[in-house]
């Protein structure tokens, strides 16, 4: 047995932050103690004078090797969980994918053979369901029993993903039947369909038109009808990268009337824009290929950045996970040059997710222990992980960070550890960084070092979630 001792930290929960020693046993906590409590022994002390103590982050929404427009997402789960471990992130819930006309079960055993042995840090799976029909269904049963508890659908992307409204209705039933949580990725993908083609028609190809023909309205629209499906259903419903205010207004509606409606948001609907960054200037106005995702960029002229972050602050977003789905710009992001149809879709983040909150706190939009609840405790109550993970209190998982408020970095590609040839990020100042990444009891990061172990990662059997229980 290896003991840890923990000295002298700040420890943040979701409620509230404290001093308090750590004491750690091999993989576990097995105490919180008084500042200087004598007669404990360990091994190893560290001393976490000057930071906060916090639970390993948790990112609810990575797509790794995801195959998408061509190509696939360019972090390995390798690259991307130490990537995730340089960032804070000790655990990630990947989306396993299945498309229509493949097998619910072949399509997972590839995602488990794509992890295991890979990973940095622990990893659990949702499952997308691109084809619902009655054996995919079905499987949704097998998948819970072995801690598989969430399902995506797809109200965009028709021909690759997409579900139409009587699948999505079938499939929440099921859901409701299993206890199990339907992730929702909406934005009405029909209409969207007639805006891009009609657009690509005019000779409107640069990466802007990806956001300009995929409006707030539609998002919005997709959410009410998502949330009516689900109120039928009797199920819950979760909706992942909510983006803008019109999806808010919906999930705060549903909310007060007191429905299990829940919703995550991530940075890059926090901080960046459908001006400045996907309609960037340059050659052909193409970097901003780099910026394309869905659902999209909103406009700066609107007010999506104040909402999202009041919806944060008032739990009505419950999360921030970082769809991490990165393309190089160099030969990925460039399959859309002359098309912005053919860009693949996605935003690299997982290393920054914890730093880009905690810029919240800095500028008082969260509490300290609002960021802990969004980044690590709720995402594992959310997801049946809770309180193995997303806590550092007796019996949970050694997964720790330390984070020192007086740290100061710049985000650049030039430094980060994701497989991309650029940040979305670049020459973002961030206040605060993270010091030392403790998973499972191992210090995987230390003072920007990588310690860890690929294979050091273990796959996690999720329960059903906490809040629908
Ligand atoms: N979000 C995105 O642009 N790419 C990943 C796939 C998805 O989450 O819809
Ligand atoms: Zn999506
Ligand atoms: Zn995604």
């Amino acid at each position: 047995m290896t003991r840890t001792l923990i000295t002298n930290g700040t420890v943040v929960s979701a409620t509230g932050a404290i001093a308090h020693d750590v004491l750690v046993e091999d993989e576990k906590v097995v105490a919180l103690l008084a500042p200087g409590t004598q007669g404990i022994t360990a091994d190893t002390t560290v001393d976490a004078t000057g930071t906060y103590v916090v639970p390993g982050g948790i990112d609810a929404h990575t797509h790794m090797e995801l195959p998408f427009g061509g190509t696939f997402s360019s972090d390995t789960f390798e690259t991307g969980t130490r990537a995730a471990a340089y960032g804070g992130t000790t655990t990630i819930i990947d989306f396993a994918v299945q498309t229509a006309g493949n097998d619910v079960r072949e399509s997972l055993d590839t995602w488990y053979g794509k992890a295991e042995g890979e990973c940095a840090v622990d990893y659990a799976f949702h499952m997308i369901i691109g084809g619902v029909d009655d054996a995919s269904l079905k499987l949704m049963g097998d998948l819970v029993a072995e801690g598989i508890t969430s399902f995506k659908l797809f109200m965009a992307y028709p021909g690759v993903f997409y579900s139409d409204d009587g699948q999505i209705l079938r499939a929440m039933q099921r859901a409701a039947e299993l206890g199990a949580l339907i992730s929702m990725h909406a934005e009405n993908g029909i209409a969207i369909d007639v805006l891009a083609e009609q657009a690509a028609a005019r000779g409107e190809t640069a990466p802007i038109h990806h956001g300009i023909t995929r409006p707030a309205r539609l998002e919005g629209e997709a959410t009410h009808r998502a949330i009516q499906l689900a109120l039928v259903a009797g199920a819950p419903v979760y909706f992942v990268h909510l983006s803008s205010s019109e999806a808010l207004a919906e999930v705060v509606r549903a909310r007060a009337e007191g429905h299990n409606v829940f919703a995550e948001t991530c940075p890059q609907y926090l901080y960046l824009t459908l001006e400045d960054h996907l309609g960037a200037p340059g050659e052909d106005g193409f970097e901003g290929a780099k910026y394309v995702c869905s659902s999209p960029l909103r406009s700066k002229h609107e007010h999506h950045h104040r909402d999202l972050w009041r919806g944060l602050r008032t739990n009505d977003l419950a999360i921030v996970a970082t769809d991490h789905c990165p393309f190089c710009f160099k030969d990925q992001k460039e399959l859309g040059r002359d098309d912005f149809r053919l860009i693949p879709n996605g935003i690299g983040g997982v290393e920054h997710r914890m730093d880009l909150v905690y810029q919240g706190v800095v500028t008082g939009e969260l509490s300290l222990a609002r960021w802990v609840e969004t980044c690590a405790t709720t995402p594992a109550r959310m997801f049946g992980m809770y309180p193995k993970k997303g806590v550092i209190a007796p019996g949970s998982d050694a997964d720790i960070v330390l984070y020192d408020p007086q740290a100061r970095t710049t985000i650049s590609a030039a430094t980060h550890h994701m497989a991309m040839d650029y940040s979305a990020y670049e020459g973002f100042e961030i206040a605060g960084g993270v010091r030392t990444v403790m998973s499972r009891g191992t210090v995987v990061v230390d003072r920007g070092q990588y310690l860890g172990t690929k294979g050091h990662g273990r796959f996690v059997p999720r329960g059903l979630s906490s809040y629908l229980r």
